[in-house]
């Protein structure tokens, strides 16, 4: 694709890159998403304090539980094989066939799975050699999306454990595969990617992203890792950091309701004691985690955003990898009179040295929303919603894995 960083027109006036694109996905689509994180299982979420959330992609862990999940809902149970599932080849197979996350029935790979796991099966017929040709895969004629099956065989005692797991079809191509033994597994642990499918269906989400140019310099250039946050009104997360295991890009759409956005620095004095409480967290985006621990932020944001229903935020570099971000958990938003942003004017930026009290909004300018620019240039309150937010990222590394951590093989 072709990607270009994102244009200055969205860049946030302030102390680092940061960009701010209104309507970023549209009315309808927005009514959608939400719908369609209305409808997932309560199980998927998970509680914390004051919000609850869901972690989509990365993790090996996640197609596990994907296949076994699979076989439930069709077979009513699965094997507690530590290594994955076992399965055997008939039932899974059909159960392949009626996955949800197929992506439709003309897909090549979607065929092709039960004949792998026939011959796989076990019934005493010459061992079949696995190979995927050029043709198969990268076929012109299925969209450069994301290509949601991968499939791992490994033979052992009549049985076949099987992974299904999402990929881009992008590393979906016969070199990423060999053959070894009674194993065939691709090359490219990009297939631990798993993001639920309607984030790159309708709305192609993480198209969308890739074509903002914020991820041109990630290593998948595009996000492959999701956090979805439920914030109620009164809820929000304290200020934090997001952790070094990601390229230092995050893109957060909003949907449902809008948040303010506050971006914060360490204080000089790297051995007081904090001045927030900061632990209140999920579980990986920790100050503590992230040796923050023990250092004292200063209260005052160095640069706080409205955040609309339906926008993007892109943080890149400094505010990212070097301060904390988070949301008071507020049920209203207070807007003093007048809060014009001074950032990129010559002179003092703090809002106190203007004898200014309340929220400094350095994207005022760039709201959409008429009441929402309305109540920040003139001062007013912004009652809060239920928000659904979704963090979007690249984890840097999920490649380099052999076999045995490709099936979950974790002795
Ligand atoms: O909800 C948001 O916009 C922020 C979420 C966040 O910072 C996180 O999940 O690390
Ligand atoms: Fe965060």
């Amino acid at each position: 694709m072709d990607t270009s960083p994102p244009p200055e027109a969205h860049r946030i006036p302030g102390p680092a890159a940061a960009y701010y694109i209104p309507n970023f996905v549209s009315i309808d689509e927005e009514a959608y998403l939400l719908r369609k994180i209305q409808e997932t299982p309560h199980t998927k979420w998970r509680q914390l304090a004051n919000r609850r959330l869901q972690t989509w992609g990365k993790l090996a862990r996640s197609f596990k539980f994907y296949v076994r999940e699979a076989f439930r809902r069709h077979h009513g149970g699965y094997g507690n094989d530590r290594v994955g599932v076992t399965l055997r080849p008939e039932p899974f197979g059909s159960s392949l066939s009626a996955l949800r996350f197929l992506p439709n029935s003309k897909t090549q790979v979607a065929l092709e799975i039960p004949r792998l796991l026939r011959d796989a099966s076990g019934t005493g017929q010459p061992e079949p050699t696995y190979s995927a040709t050029p043709g198969k895969f990268a076929s012109p004629s299925v969209p450069q999306l994301i290509y949601p099956i991968h499939i791992g065989l490994v033979r052992g005692h009549g049985s076949v454990q099987a992974l299904v797991a999402p990929v881009h079809i992008r590393h979906f191509c016969h070199e990423h595969f060999f053959t070894c033994g009674h194993l065939l597994y691709a090359k490219q642990v990009q297939l631990s990617l798993f993001i639920v499918e309607w984030t790159w269906c309708r709305p192609d989400l993480l198209t969308r992203l890739e074509s903002t140019g914020a991820f041109v310099d990630s290593p998948h250039k595009r996000p492959n890792h999701i956090i979805l946050n439920e914030y109620l009104p009164g809820q929000g997360i304290m200020p934090h950091e997001d952790g070094p295991s990601y390229h230092p890009v995050v893109a957060t759409l909003s949907l449902g309701s809008h948040a303010v956005f506050h971006y914060y620095q360490y204080k000089p004095d790297a051995h007081a004691l904090e001045d927030i409480d900061a632990t209140e967290q999920s579980p990986s985006p920790t100050a503590a985690a992230t040796g923050g621990a023990g250092r004292a932020i200063n209260p005052t944001p160095v640069l706080s955003v409205l955040l609309e229903p339906r926008s993007l935020v892109i943080t890149t570099s400094a505010l990212y990898t070097g301060g904390l971000h988070g949301i008071d958990g507020v049920q209203t938003d207070i807007f003093a009179a007048p809060s014009l942003s001074s950032w990129g004017e010559e002179g003092d930026k703090t809002p106190e040295s203007n004898g200014w009290v309340g929220v400094l909004i350095a994207n005022a300018h760039m709201l959409a929303g008429e009441r929402e620019r309305e109540v920040v240039l003139r001062g007013g309150t912004l009652k809060r919603g239920a928000r659904y937010s979704l963090t979007c990222r690249d984890v840097g590394r999920v490649s380099g894995l052999g076999p045995r951590s490709v099936l979950g093989w974790s002795r």
